[in-house]
């Protein structure tokens, strides 16, 4: 069936106002698209035709809270004969590293896996990660490069689609945790454990910073939070990792590294600090003495 799509970017700041309206109205065909890392959000709507869609748009517009009405008209497209909750797909790309592949689950009859190596399957949903995000590309091989063996404990703070939780119990770590302060990253994480027969392997749970590490300390901390975040809860991250543990951190753009480094090396001072950039992003690795 042909469709057609309707998009506008709001502000972030508007983003959980929009998402109230749009819950609240019940408001069919629409829904609210935010990607966390680049701080920017969209109202999307698909719909039958084009005449259909921007009569819905005049009818939601004076329905938004007054400062995320956006300024100017909306983006519009065909979608041709493509089911609009899988139009996120267009968008994720399979990858690999070293012997990992990770690969969009429509893909796993065609995926060319040579012997020896091993796949992630995943279906992001609305979650954040594919992997084909510098952030999170910044961690994986943080993870593959820290040399993880099965008495390696992974906590995955800020877990999204669950992608490198799932890859550090793939990567034969022993114990491994995912958790994220949006319930519905979790549902997703869950929901990539089974595709990856890996749900009694990994334990996802809704929690944050704070909460999130149940009170225990990992050998592998990965963080792919914003740089503010970080930042605010260095002492809960740093005081997660275990004795000998490494503390991954990402999400950071490369002009905010510097900052992020200097609120931990006040916190965690005598640990390893390295960092490096993909684009405009970048990570800081913390290593802690034994
Ligand atoms: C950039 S995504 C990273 C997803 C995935 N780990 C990756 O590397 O692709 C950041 C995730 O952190 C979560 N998050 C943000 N602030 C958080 C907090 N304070 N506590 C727990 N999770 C948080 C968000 O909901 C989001 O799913």
């Amino acid at each position: 069936m042909e469709l057609f799509e309707i998009k506008i970017e709001v502000p972030a700041a508007a983003a959980d106002a929009v998402d109230d309206v749009l819950l609240e109205l019940g408001v069919e065909g629409w829904s609210l698209l935010e990607d966390a890392i680049a701080k920017q959000a969209w109202i999307v709507g698909v719909f039958p035709d084009a005449a259909e869609a921007r009569a819905r748009w005049a009818e939601l517009r004076p329905l938004l809270p007054a400062g995320a009405v956006p300024p100017g008209e909306p983006a519009e497209r065909a979608l041709g004969d493509r089911d609009w909750r899988d139009s996120y797909k267009a968008h994720f790309k399979a990858w690999r590293f070293g012997r990992l592949h990770w690969v969009p689950v429509w893909e796993r009859g065609t995926h060319v896996l040579p012997d020896g190596d091993a796949a992630i399957w995943l279906d992001p949903g609305l979650a954040f990660g594919t992997g084909n995000h510098e952030t999170t590309r910044l961690c994986v091989e943080r993870l593959v490069g820290l040399g993880v063996n099965p008495a390696t404990r992974v906590a995955d703070a800020g877990c999204g689609s669950g992608i490198l939780a799932l890859s550090a119990a793939r990567l034969g770590c022993g114990r491994v945790i995912g958790f994220d302060n949006d319930p519905e990253a979790v549902r997703v994480s869950g929901e990539n454990a089974a595709l990856n027969g890996l749900a009694g392997r990994v334990e996802f749970a809704t929690g944050d910073l704070v909460s999130g590490f149940q009170g225990q300390q990992w050998d592998v901390v990965l963080a792919n939070i914003l740089a503010n975040v970080l930042i605010q809860f260095a002492r809960e991250l740093a005081a997660a990792v275990a004795p000998g543990g490494a503390l991954v951190l990402s999400g950071i753009l490369a002009s905010e590294n510097a900052r992020v480094r200097e609120a931990f090396a006040a916190i965690a001072p005598g640990w390893r600090m390295s960092w490096r950039e993909m684009g405009e992003w970048s990570d800081v690795l913390l290593l802690r003495p034994a």
